[in-house]
This record gives C-alpha cells, sequence and structure tokens, in this order.
C-alpha cells in the first residue's frame, strides 16, 4: 500500500508538513495492525505512530523505514503510569486493547479489569496530559444480543433495543464504551475539550481473524466438511477489519473539524458485507478453500446443540485446574450465533463522510487469499 493523496483530506492538509503524533493502543491485534498501517498508508499528516501493546509483533520492524516515526511500546493498559507515557505528546489516541473473550479463557475480573480499568487509564491520560482526541473501539456488542435473544434486525444507532447482558466481555465493552462517552467534554491539561467517540463494529473478518483460523482448522480436521449448526435465516452481521480501520482514521482525522457533532457519538462500522448467517457467511471464504457446509438446516435439534454447551461450561469449569478446554461452542456463543443481529445505517457517513474504502468483492478475495496462504501452515 502506497503513500497516496487522502481523498478526504484538502490539497492544502496533504501538503502540510507531518506534525501530528498517534497512538494506537491494542497496534498489534488484528484490527490494531490494520489500524496501524492503514494510518502509514492514509494519514498525511502523521509525524510519529505510536503502537502500544502487551505483545509488541515482529512485524513493527519492517515499519520502521519509512518517513514516519514508528514507536512500539510495550504495555499494559491496566497500569495506569505506562498508559499516560504512552499518551503524554500524542494528539490523538485509537483505542482498541480489548480482552476479546466470550470463550471463557481470561476471569470475569481480569476481562473487567482490561476493558474498563484499561480504558479509564487511557480516559485519565488524556486529561492529564492534554491529549484532546480519543477514538474507542466498542463492539456491536454494546447493544445485542440481549440475553432475551431478541433480533435486532437491520438495525441502526437510534433503533430502540433492550441491551441487558449478563456476559463478562459485552458487559465491559457497555461500561467501557459509556465512560467514554461521558468523558466527552472533560477538560484536559491546557484547557481544552476531549473529544471522544465510539466506533461499534460487529464481527469483524478479514486477514488475521483468529476465528475464522480456528474454523479452517476445525473443517481440515473434519475431512473438508462443517457441520451447519444455525439455520441460515438468522442473519449476523460482518464487516471487513480493512473498511473498520479506515472508519477509525476517518473519524480522528474528523474529530478536530466536526467536534460538535462528531464528539460523544456512536458509530456502527458497516460495509457492503451480504447478510448471511455467520456459519454461511464464512462459507464465503472457506468454500474457496476446500471445505464444505454439511447441511441445509442444522443437523442437530437446537435443545441438543443447548445440551452439548452447557456440557462444554461444564468440562471448562472441571478441567480448569488442569488445562483451558475452551471450544467455540458454549451457551454464549450458541445464543449470540442463534440470534439475528445485523446494522442498516449511514451515520457515520452523514457524520463525517466514511464510505467503505474496500467493496464486498475485494474483501472476499483478500480474506480468500489469507485463508489460502495459511493453507501452508494449517495443522
Ligand atoms: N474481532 C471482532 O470481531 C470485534 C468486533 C467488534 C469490536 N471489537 C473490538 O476491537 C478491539 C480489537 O479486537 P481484536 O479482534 O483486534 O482483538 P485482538 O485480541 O486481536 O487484539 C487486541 C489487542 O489488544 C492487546 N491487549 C490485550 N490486553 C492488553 C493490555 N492489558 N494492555 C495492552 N494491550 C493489550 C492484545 O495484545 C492484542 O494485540 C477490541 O476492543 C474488541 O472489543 C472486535
Ligand atoms: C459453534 C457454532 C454455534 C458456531 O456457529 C458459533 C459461532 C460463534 C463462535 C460466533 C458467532 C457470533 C460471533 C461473535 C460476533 O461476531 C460478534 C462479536 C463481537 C466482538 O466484539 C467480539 C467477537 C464476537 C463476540 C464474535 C465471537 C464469535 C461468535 C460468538
Amino acid at each position: 500500500m502506497s503513500q497516496g493523496f487522502s481523498p478526504q483530506l484538502g490539497m492544502a492538509e496533504s501538503a502540510q508538513a507531518p506534525k501530528l503524533v498517534y497512538l494506537v493502543t491494542g497496534g498489534c491485534g488484528f484490527l490494531g495492525e490494520h489500524v496501524v498501517r492503514m494510518l502509514l498508508e492514509r494519514e498525511p499528516r502523521l509525524r510519529e505512530l505510536r503502537i502500544f501493546d502487551l505483545h509488541l509483533s515482529p512485524w513493527i520492524e519492517e515499519l520502521k523505514t519509512g518517513p514516519v516515526q514508528v514507536t512500539a511500546i510495550q504495555g499494559d493498559v491496566t497500569q495506569a503510569q505506562e498508559v499516560a507515557a504512552a499518551v503524554a505528546g500524542a494528539h490523538v489516541v485509537i483505542h482498541t486493547a480489548g480482552l476479546v473473550d466470550v470463550f471463557g479463557r481470561a476471569s470475569p475480573e481480569t476481562i473487567h479489569k482490561v476493558n474498563v480499568r484499561g480504558t479509564q487509564n487511557v480516559i485519565e491520560a488524556c486529561v492529564q496530559t492534554g491529549t484532546q482526541f480519543l477514538v474507542y473501539t466498542s463492539s456491536m456488542e454494546v447493544v445485542g444480543p440481549n440475553i432475551k435473544g431478541h433480533p435486532f434486525y437491520r438495525g441502526n444507532e437510534d433503533t430502540p433495543y433492550e441491551a441487558v447482558h449478563k456476559h463478562p466481555y459485552p458487559c465491559s465493552k457497555a461500561l467501557a464504551e459509556r465512560l467514554v462517552l461521558e468523558a466527552n467534554g472533560r477538560k484536559v491539561r491546557g484547557g481544552l475539550p476531549l473529544v471522544t467517540c465510539a466506533l461499534r463494529p460487529t464481527g469483524i473478518y478479514g486477514e488475521g481473524h483468529q476465528i475464522m483460523r480456528d474454523f479452517y482448522r476445525q473443517g481440515l480436521r473434519l475431512g473438508g466438511r462443517l457441520f451447519r449448526a444455525i439455520p441460515a435465516s438468522v442473519e449476523h452481521g460482518r464487516v471487513y477489519v480493512g473498511n473498520v480501520a479506515w472508519m477509525h482514521v476517518l473519524v480522528a482525522r474528523e474529530l478536530e473539524q466536526r467536534a460538535a457533532l462528531i464528539g460523544g457519538q456512536v458509530y456502527f462500522c458497516y460495509d457492503k458485507s451480504p447478510y448471511k448467517s455467520y456459519e454461511d457467511f464464512n462459507m464465503e471464504f472457506l468454500g474457496p478453500c476446500g471445505l464444505r457446509l454439511v447441511g441445509t438446516r442444522p443437523l442437530l435439534p437446537y435443545w441438543l446443540l443447548v445440551l452439548l454447551a452447557a456440557l462444554n461450561a461444564l468440562l471448562q469449569w472441571l478441567l480448569r485446574p488442569l488445562l483451558l478446554y475452551a471450544p467455540l461452542l458454549n451457551p454464549y456463543t450458541l445464543a449470540v450465533a442463534n440470534t439475528t443481529f445485523t446494522v442498516s445505517t449511514n451515520k457515520a457517513q452523514r457524520h463525517f463522510g466514511y464510505e467503505p474504502l474496500f467493496s464486498w468483492e475485494d474483501s472476499r478475495t483478500r480474506t480468500i487469499l489469507w485463508v489460502q496462504a495459511m493453507e501452508g501452515t494449517a495443522q
């Protein structure tokens, strides 16, 4: 991807000497890496890019050969001093770091500590050090699906919906998002107002998606087959990681010029990815890579799936002292997968001119190529 004139920046801004410092927390994650690379390609005002993560990736080194100063910072968002040191001097913070766990790998306390306390630390660091612009990566799960299994059918940011959560992950994302939005307008060091917003991606897919990798490997283990568990009629919103990254870059740029409009707002992340069931959508990529989804309708009755999911949860609890057993199927993932949740909105387009950067065809091709490249590494 080459440095180019950004359609959203005028010639004047693009010609300006690069002067901005951005910080991306979680910059080595699935989404974070795409945000980092998108910033380097499409933010011409960038002077320094700070990549803050608990686990730094080796690919960062290859980014240090360009005109932008790339600073890798190994740190923990739960440690306020580490966050403050990383934020100090940054003009914009894009906070993607989080514990994305719906499989019972981490304790509820740890999920809360990272996702909520970590976000609090980022907010306070902005206030204490004078950073004015904060973009938070929230999630569709702040809204739903709720524990009652109510469908959210092609809803938008204003669609009434009873957001009721019990699982630690959506609870933590909802609380963190609320903290970010409530912080909008607080005075930062120097007296200027903090401008915040939250982006709510639906299920993100694309190069680097671990769960897609898990499904692919599961299919290989089962002789090239996956077995349908969810009715094809259950739509699940999905969005390409490159478009999510682009929305982060664009809103971060527009926050300053349109603070009154964007500050304190939430935006679903969306593109032209088709509305399909989670499993059928995955087959858009896994099918061309040789896998087959067996069954035009679920092969097992729902009550049996509920039983198997409960059994997995019991096994996880029993085995925890000995090993981590964290299968894809558990009561939470089954409930989420089995509840329609899709968005249809243009709020990001109306507020800051967002248009998907990658078409569905391009998103699909890029993802297929990534899965195919994985073949050489699949166990
Ligand atoms: N993947 C999705 O489908 C999806 C959908 C909606 C929202 N999100 C949100 O997007 C963000 C990124 O998700 P992802 O899918 O890229 O997950 P990921 O696990 O790939 O990336 C998260 C990154 O945060 C880092 N991190 C975790 N704990 C940290 C800590 N204590 N201190 C510093 N860094 C820490 C991890 O090392 C990792 O690099 C998360 O906030 C998640 O809630 C993800
Ligand atoms: C075993 C079957 C029932 C299989 O169909 C289960 C699929 C299940 C693992 C996924 C179905 C929906 C996914 C979630 C959704 O895409 C949105 C999410 C929000 C994001 O912030 C984090 C990831 C996730 C919770 C995502 C996780 C996997 C699913 C539950």
